[in-house]
């Protein structure tokens, strides 16, 4: 099991985001993390992630607790994409990749990895430019090209298709395949009922008041989305994926 959590609760203040969780995350499995802004998304990817503690129960990460994992273990196993970064130096694209090796034994010294990283996020291109720099997808696009660096089982993903144009966001769908047939498992916390319906495996969706529910995406229909999204939704199959489009069929 890559990652299990059980009786997991998350408050914000008195609010309870997440009330008592029991998930599991297996390898070869994409999970959707979908629900309205604020109900607790990001919060929970950063409670999963070690970054902030659960008002109760219990986080396991490669059936380990994740609170006794050292900090260079955590990171060997799993990798946050966060919803927006800042960056604290001026590095220059390709050694802000390999910044992201530095859990592992070669601590940023793998050229071939940290050029497939490269690669797969098309940034031969821009390996020298400084990040400050970088247009905004562009930059997005080095976070995306860190996290796969840092090679890890478990990637946490949150909104990874913003700023991203067309052809980057195809070829991010094409990369989390990738991953799943590698054995990894991703959780992607995504607003695009085009793109995150496409690669996910299972879908849990969050009520913002503690409420989850799990689904696979074979299962999940229009109505359970359209109640935790709050707006009528249809489900239609497009180039061999579900795909959610706003508003009923007439
Ligand atoms: N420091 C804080 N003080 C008070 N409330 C906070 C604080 N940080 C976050 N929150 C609240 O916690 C809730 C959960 O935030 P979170 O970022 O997890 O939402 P989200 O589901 O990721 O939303 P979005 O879709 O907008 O990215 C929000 O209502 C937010 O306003």
């Amino acid at each position: 099991m890559m990652l299990q959590a059980d009786k997991l609760s998350i408050l914000q203040g008195q609010r309870h985001l997440l009330h008592q969780l029991g998930w599991q995350v297996r390898a070869g499995e994409v999970w959707w993390l979908a629900g309205r802004n604020g109900c607790g998304k990001s919060t929970l990817l950063a409670t999963l992630a070690g970054l902030r503690a659960p008002a109760q129960g219990s986080i396991s990460l490669c059936g380990q607790p994740l609170g006794s994992a050292a900090p260079r273990l955590r990171a060997q196993r799993l990798a946050l994409l966060p919803q927006a970064s800042h960056d604290a130096f001026d590095y220059a694209v390709i050694d802000a990749v390999a910044a992201a090796r530095y859990p592992w034994p070669d601590d940023g010294h793998n050229p071939g990895r940290i050029a497939a990283a490269l690669n797969a996020f098309d940034l031969a291109r821009l390996a020298e430019r400084p990040l400050q720099a970088l247009s905004g997808g562009e930059r997005q696009r080095v976070a995306l090209a860190s996290v796969m660096a840092q090679d890890a089982p478990l990637l946490l993903l949150d909104e990874p298709t913003n700023s991203l144009d067309l052809a980057h966001q195809a070829a991010l769908q094409v990369q989390i395949r990738r991953w799943q047939a590698d054995g990894k498992a991703v959780v992607v916390v995504s607003h695009d009922l085009q793109f995150a319906p496409a690669i996910a495996s299972h879908a849990l969706l969050l009520d913002g008041a503690g409420g989850h529910s799990q689904h696979t995406l074979a299962q999940l229909d229009a109505t359970h989305l359209a109640q935790v999204l709050g707006y009528p939704l249809t489900r239609i199959t497009h180039a061999g994926h579900p795909c959610f489009l706003p508003g009923h069929t007439t």
